[in-house]
């Protein structure tokens, strides 16, 4: 069931994931490959402004509108967008379990070195510290792995993760941190980490629902 979603009550006793990101980053992609359900239909990228959730059996898996640049989409509805995000977030923070952050890890270096110069904290960043401000456990998504070359794999990852404020080498986070790639469908390190979330606030249940 695809549900239009703006004004849920914090009250309801569901519980809910939010998957968040720049826009084309892959986060459609990867709620598709656990849910085996398309979140978003017919949607022109970066035009939805609402989050769009799943109900999956019982638990709601939101995919956010993308943030920050989109070609063709105007500087000020970028930060409507980033506005919503942040209003729904606080809205519904009791039920909200876990964040999924998700960046594309063959681009993200630069557009964060490039926010920087400009002397911006980039968008991404500022989400994960809100997020962490706000106690929602969040996991961070580097996804499209494929188009990082694997000999500079882990120089990359180290550099992303250090954005973030976590300390290379990255293979310290490994609880925090999944790399991916949905389109290989290599999304298990991703997968793990949701699991043991579910399991902490005490949804194993839910664990035989994800598909991988
Ligand atoms: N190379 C590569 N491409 C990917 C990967 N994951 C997604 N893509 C592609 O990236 C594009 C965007 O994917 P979406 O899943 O629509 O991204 P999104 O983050 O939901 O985008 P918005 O709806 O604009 O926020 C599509 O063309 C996908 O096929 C990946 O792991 N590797």
């Amino acid at each position: 069931m695809i549900v239009k979603n703006d004004n849920h009550d914090s009250s309801e006793k569901l519980n809910e994931i939010i998957f968040a990101g720049r826009s084309n980053v892959g986060k459609s992609s990867i709620i598709r490959i656990i849910t085996g359900k398309k979140v978003k239909v017919g949607k022109r990228p970066g035009v939805t402004l609402k989050p769009t959730s799943i109900q999956y059996p019982d638990f709601l898996i939101t995919d956010m509108p993308g943030f920050g640049f989109m070609s063709g989409v105007k500087e000020r509805k970028q930060d409507i967008v980033k506005d919503k995000i942040i209003k729904y977030i606080e809205t519904n923070t009791s039920r909200i379990k876990l964040a999924v952050l998700v960046v594309d890890g063959s681009s993200f270096n630069e557009i964060v070195e490039r926010w920087n110069s400009r002397g911006q904290i980039p968008i991404d960043i500022e989400m994960f510290d809100f997020l962490n401000e706000i106690s929602i456990p969040v996991i961070i998504a580097i996804n499209k792995a494929d188009k990082i070359d694997p000999d500079r794999m882990d120089d990359v990852i180290d550099d992303i993760v250090e954005k973030f404020g976590l300390l290379p080498p990255w293979r310290q986070w490994i609880d925090q941190v999944a790399v991916i790639s949905a389109k290989k469908n290599a999304i298990e390190p991703l997968t793990k980490l949701i699991r043991n979330r579910l399991q902490a606030c005490g949804r194993n249940d839910l664990i035989k629902h994800l598909r991988y």
